[in-house]
């Protein structure tokens, strides 16, 4: 286990260029599966969750090659459906989320699938129904051994359908196009979840010579194809990293420009952000962010206390709460930050609160933070991340806190943000990683 020895106080100042986004990463590489040819996949972040998903690919027989510092290519000609029993990848795969994926190009392609039950953040429940009960309509039979926890597919001429589905699920939503752009006929998915990691697969599906439509919106039309062929895929940039950084500039006084940012991808992420009260300016494709001593929290309309709550695509994406959620520590005013989506995301204020933050739980969902305008900094002290975005945001508390600070199990933020270390080190922060 690795910890950051974070020294905190220091103003940061700089430019920086945010990496390809993870959780579209994990997608784009399950789809490498779905054709023999090549297909070339630049900005791939360095990161555990995406590392960890090329050596399945690769132990599953996919040719990987590295040809470039960000870039790599895949041929999935030769696949060994064997390694799928095999103890050592069901170990494997069970220590991600986007593992699960896997499912609906094994589906498409070779008719059958199996993988031991995802992991991914402990965030609170995160059933997988809706992409079993998708593929089921779309033909498939599925199969759960409860004892060694393990799904199991299988589906050899699938057909399609009209589907709504329960819940708008990110990873859901991709497995079933995945599984549905090589049925029989024509797919409709209703209640699709829509997030920029989505629109952008079923971008690189199209080129691949798939048939959706409809693509940004919550309804999907996809007339199956016999097969695809090989593309070139480059990922946008992490909005949840972009939204962190913009966190950090306000809770640490510092000047930062963010570089190449997609602004027009981000939804609601900057306008939330502002109604913090931080001002951030949009230049061209980067975003500027000038040191602010104070930054006060708007209120409603009606003058009541503003909430901020996740919501599906294109609503304000659930991972970046708990950025939310630190960075009002030291602005003015008072935010309810509503987590609906995870039930266990909010439970590490307790750390926070050991720092000197004014937080209330008011339930596992939701927390009121009443902010501190920088009338007393936080105090560094030792903590553990538990999850990939609590752990950023202690990293963010501890940046900004007097004194030092240890961060224990680092390896939870190493999941989804690369060299975070050295990036903001790069910007005059204190981190040092012990291993
Ligand atoms: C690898 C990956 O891409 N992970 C992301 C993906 O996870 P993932 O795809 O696993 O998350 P889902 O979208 O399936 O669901 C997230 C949570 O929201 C609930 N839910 C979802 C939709 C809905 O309409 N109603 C509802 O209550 C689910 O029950 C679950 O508790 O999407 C989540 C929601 O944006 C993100 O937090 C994760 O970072
Ligand atoms: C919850 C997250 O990741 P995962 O779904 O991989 O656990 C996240 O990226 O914030």
């Amino acid at each position: 286990m690795s910890s950051f020895r974070v020294t905190g106080g220091l103003k940061l100042k700089g430019e920086i260029t945010p990496q390809g986004a993870k959780n579209e990463a994990l997608q784009i590489l399950c789809a490498v599966l779905l054709t023999s040819e090549t297909v070339t996949i630049h900005k791939i972040p360095n990161i555990r969750d995406v590392n960890k998903l090329i050596e399945l690919l690769a132990d599953m027989g996919v040719q990987t090659d590295k040809i470039g510092p960000e870039s790599f290519s895949f041929n999935a000609s030769k696949v060994d459906l064997s390694y799928l029993d095999s103890e050592k990848f069901l170990k494997k795969a069970s220590t991600l989320r986007g593992s699960v994926m896997l499912l609906g190009p094994l589906l498409a392609r070779f008719g059958q699938g199996k993988i031991s039950k995802p992991g991914g953040d402990k965030i609170g429940r995160r059933r997988l129904d809706t992409h079993f009960v998708g593929f089921q309509k779309l033909g498939a039979k599925f199969h759960y051994d409860h004892q060694q926890e393990i799904y199991n597919i299988d589906g050899h001429q699938l057909k399609g359908t009209y589907m709504l589905l329960e819940e708008a699920s990110v990873t859901g939503t991709a497995n079933i196009i995945m599984a549905a752009s090589m049925a029989q006929g024509k797919t409709t998915i209703y209640n699709a979840a829509c997030e920029p990691y989505i629109q952008q697969l079923c971008e690189m599906l199209n080129r691949m010579g798939a048939k959706i439509n409809g693509v940004g919106s919550n309804l999907l039309h996809i007339e199956g194809v016999k097969e695809l062929k090989g593309t070139e895929h480059t990922l946008l940039p992490d909005m949840i990293e972009i939204g962190s950084f913009i966190g950090l500039a306000a809770m640490t006084q510092s000047e930062i420009t963010i570089k190449n940012a997609k602004v027009d991808r981000l939804g609601l992420i900057p306008e939330t952000f502002k109604r913090l009260g931080i001002k951030l300016e949009i230049r061209g494709d980067d975003i500027f962010i000038p040191s602010q001593k104070h930054y006060e929290i708007e209120t409603f309309i009606d003058g009541s206390i503003l909430t901020v709550a996740d919501a599906i695509w294109p609503g304000f994406t659930p991972d970046l709460l708990s950025i939310v959620l630190v960075t009002a520590i030291q602005a003015k005013g008072t935010v309810l930050v509503h987590q609906k989506m995870f039930e266990s995301r909010l439970f590490f204020v307790d750390k926070l609160i050991d720092m000197g933050a004014q937080i209330i739980l008011c339930d596992p969902h939701r927390a009121t933070v009443i902010g501190l305008d920088r009338k007393y900094p936080l105090k560094g002290i030792r903590m553990t991340s538990p999850d990939i975005r609590a752990g950023v945001s202690l990293l963010i508390a501890a940046l900004s806190a007097k004194g030092s600070s240890i961060i224990d199990n680092v390896e939870q933020i190493d999941r989804g943000y690369q060299y975070i270390d050295q990036r903001l080190n790069a910007l005059g922060a204190d981190i040092v990683r012990l291993d």
